[in-house]
């Protein structure tokens, strides 16, 4: 089968094309084409299918999701499904542009979080609207040498933003972390961030079924979200292992700006 592999600030993708949903793509192959060493290598999966192809019923609050042609299908590394990948809906774009199944600067993709607005940047960047952030409380996760504490928000997706005092290079994110799972039940994605200066954040993530990952767009906006006082409009630099985005929160939304890119094609054995 044919395959593309992209990353927004190096979350890194295996994308596969599959316009008229002909593929069963289990979690086992999910796994394989993610590993590192006996796949090609990626965070996730995109599943490049029409909407009307799906094969599977959308949650009510994602049926905005129909009126886009393409819908990302998105699973994590080890083979699950989630809600919202923000660096995938922007790599996915991209796909879409270089493989000539959209035209133009603005579209919708489909999600299972609803539709969600693409923008193609004059500078190339592209920028996905984010449509509703949602702030959840407070609650806190152990992580391998200490407790944070932070804001539960969903952004589609269940994360958990947490400030800390000192520099995130110093925080041990090598085991998953431990949540409330009575906050938690589907389990959550963890970021730490730290203001370094005015405006600009530094974070790193430990995301829900694929591990510390180098960005995650839905967790840089989520950190973003936590880190703006309550009714204020901000505008973030949000530094990565893998790069930088920017987050926009005024009166029309939340919008994740930043690059994406495709940087190979070819055939694979695997599907
Ligand atoms: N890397 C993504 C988030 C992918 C989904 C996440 N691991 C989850 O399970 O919720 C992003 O860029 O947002």
């Amino acid at each position: 089968m044919r395959f593309a592999k992209g990353h927004g600030t190096e979350n890194d993708f295996v994308i596969l094309p599959d316009p008229d949903g002909e593929l069963d793509l289990t979690e086992e192959t999910v796994r394989l084409l993610c590993d590192r060493r006996a796949g090609i290598g990626g965070d996730g999966v995109l599943r490049v299918v029409r909407t009307r192809a799906l094969g599977e019923g959308l949650a009510p609050s994602a049926r905005t999701a129909e009126r886009a042609e393409w819908f990302m299908d998105y699973r994590n590394s080890d083979g699950s499904v989630a809600e919202m990948c923000g660096n995938g809906v922007r790599v996915f774009a991209r796909y879409l542009l270089h493989a000539g199944y959209v035209e133009g600067d603005r579209f919708e993709v489909g999600t299972r979080d609803g539709a969600k607005q693409v923008t193609v940047e004059t500078d190339g960047d592209i920028t996905v609207g984010m449509g509703l952030v949602e702030m959840q409380g407070s609650s806190s996760a152990e992580l391998a040498r200490q407790v944070v504490h932070g804001t539960q928000i969903s952004v589609g997706n269940p994360h958990l933003a947490c400030e800390v005092p000192g520099p995130v290079s110093e925080v041990d994110l090598s085991v998953p972390p431990v949540l409330d799972t009575e906050a938690f039940p589907d389990g959550a994605n963890v970021e730490i961030y730290n203001e370094v200066a005015p405006g600009v954040l530094e974070m790193r993530v430990h995301e829900r079924g694929s591990g510390e990952t180098r960005s995650c767009g839905t967790g840089i906006v989520a950190a973003a979200a936590a880190a703006t006082p309550p009714g204020e409009n901000a505008v973030w630099r949000v530094r990565v292992p893998g790069g930088e985005c920017t987050v926009t929160l005024d009166a029309d939304g939340v919008r994740l700006s930043g690059p994406a890119v495709v940087v190979a094609e070819g055939e694979t054995s695997l599907v």
